[in-house]
């Protein structure tokens, strides 16, 4: 079939939106109408060029909800009509990562996932009969795309399509961070670097875990208003502060240091300030940002022999077809909110601005209807 598509190209380059032929689903796969996407900053990063598994031409996106229209042979979970929101973190249930019970990680089809390849070891996309590779598994840039049933949730279907499709990355990472991966407990203070599409959903994690203080930082002055509407209850603004007046700010604030510090911008030097304004003996730093290819940690060993503790989470530690419908119910429910943070919808025609928008600090979320 055709379908219409934003094509990365190369990298660097805007997006091309063009009619790319894609095949149907083979054993196992699930042919997907994609309904909505967001636009996260990882897709930029990866336009941007600085992932080292990125691969051109692609078709970005990951972070969709749509209808499954078809299912190839031996799919059981979900059959055609199902709402579903595609998983780039899936869950087969049955891999070493997955049986495990200490991971979200699934490793069943990770190593084609990372080539832009379905399980098979090949691409059901084309331009001009030259093969497109697929991205994180999902490739939502697409109207229509094919997935791994195993990485699909199949989701109730009152949700709204434009605001569940966030659910696919930014809500459930930045929630899941907080209440899978860090466990934040009542009364416990927290501080969150990056207060972007990821980082005022910590927040909200926080709030609902009953965080005592809340603390943003960010180097965007505007993004004060957004942390307070979610549950924020302190904001610096780092711009231009040293390492260490930034931590010596938050440790003033929390009485010794945080007792969790969660990254959401992707910048190694952030990462190092989240790990020290954690409290000496116990406070944990969460790693949530995606950095660029090259970039490496660092700090001095006695912060880790004083207690403080390095982590990271991808997908918000969330199991995707377990967790992800139940994200969906917290939002249905009013228990999360996720319509304010959608600050721009568009069409696929001018998914170029969406980039734009992150880039010049002006949008949380922009979301592409089909
Ligand atoms: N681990 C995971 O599973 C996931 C990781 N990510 C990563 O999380 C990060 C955030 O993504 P989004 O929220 O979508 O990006 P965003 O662009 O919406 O937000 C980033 C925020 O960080 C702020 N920021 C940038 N540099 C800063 C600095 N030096 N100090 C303080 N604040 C700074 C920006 O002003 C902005 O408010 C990215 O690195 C992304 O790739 C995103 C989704 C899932
Ligand atoms: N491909 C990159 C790393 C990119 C990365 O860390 N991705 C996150 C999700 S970011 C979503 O917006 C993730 O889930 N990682 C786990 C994984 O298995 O990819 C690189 O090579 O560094
Ligand atoms: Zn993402
Ligand atoms: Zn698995």
């Amino acid at each position: 079939m055709k379908t219409r598509a934003a094509v990365a190209f190369e990298a660097k380059k805007p997006l091309e939106i063009v009619e790319v032929d894609l095949e149907g689903p083979k054993a196992g796969e699930v042919l997907v109408e994609i309904m909505a996407t967001g636009i996260c900053h990882t897709d930029a990063y990866t336009l941007d060029g600085f992932d080292s598994e990125g691969i051109f031409p692609s078709i970005l996106g990951h972070e969709g909800a749509g209808i499954v229209r078809e299912v190839g042979a031996g799919v059981t979970s979900v059959k055609p009509g199902d709402h579903v929101i595609p998983l780039y973190t899936p869950e087969c249930r049955q891999c070493k990562s997955c049986l495990s019970g200490k991971t979200n990680l699934c490793t069943a089809i990770r190593a084609t996932q990372g080539k832009g390849l379905m399980p098979d070891g090949t691409t059901r996309f084309s331009y001009k009969g030259q093969p497109i590779f697929h991205y994180m598994g999902c490739s939502t840039f697409s109207n229509f795309t094919v997935l791994p049933e195993i990485a699909l949730a199949k989701i109730r279907e009152d949700a709204p399509f434009q605001s569940s499709c966030y659910i696919g990355c930014g809500v459930t990472t930045g929630v899941g961070a907080v209440i899978n991966t860090a466990k934040v407990q009542v009364g416990d203070n927290v501080v969150i670097f990056g207060l972007g599409g990821i980082g005022l959903n910590v927040i909200q994690g926080a709030r609902l875990a009953g965080a005592n203080k809340i603390i943003g930082v960010d180097i965007n002055p505007d993004r004060e208003e957004w942390g307070r509407k979610f549950g924020m209850t302190d904001f610096l603004n780092s711009k231009g502060l040293s390492r260490e007046d930034t931590v010596a700010k938050i440790v003033e604030l929390t009485d010794g240091g945080a007792d969790y510090t969660f990254d959401a911008t992707g910048n190694t030097d952030v990462m190092r300030t989240a790990l020290e304004a954690c409290h000496r003996g116990w406070g944990t730093s969460i790693i949530i940002g995606v950095a660029e290819a090259g970039k490496e940690i660092a700090t001095r060993p006695f912060q880790l022999v004083t207690g403080r503790n390095w982590r990271g989470t991808a997908f918000g530690g969330a199991k995707g077809r377990t967790d992800v419908p139940k994200i969906v119910d917290m939002y249905m429910t009013g228990k999360i909110e996720i319509d304010p943070m959608i600050t721009h919808v568009m069409g696929l025609e001018e998914i170029n601005t969406a980039f734009d928008l992150m880039h010049a600090g002006k949008s949380i979320r922009s979301v592409v209807v089909f």
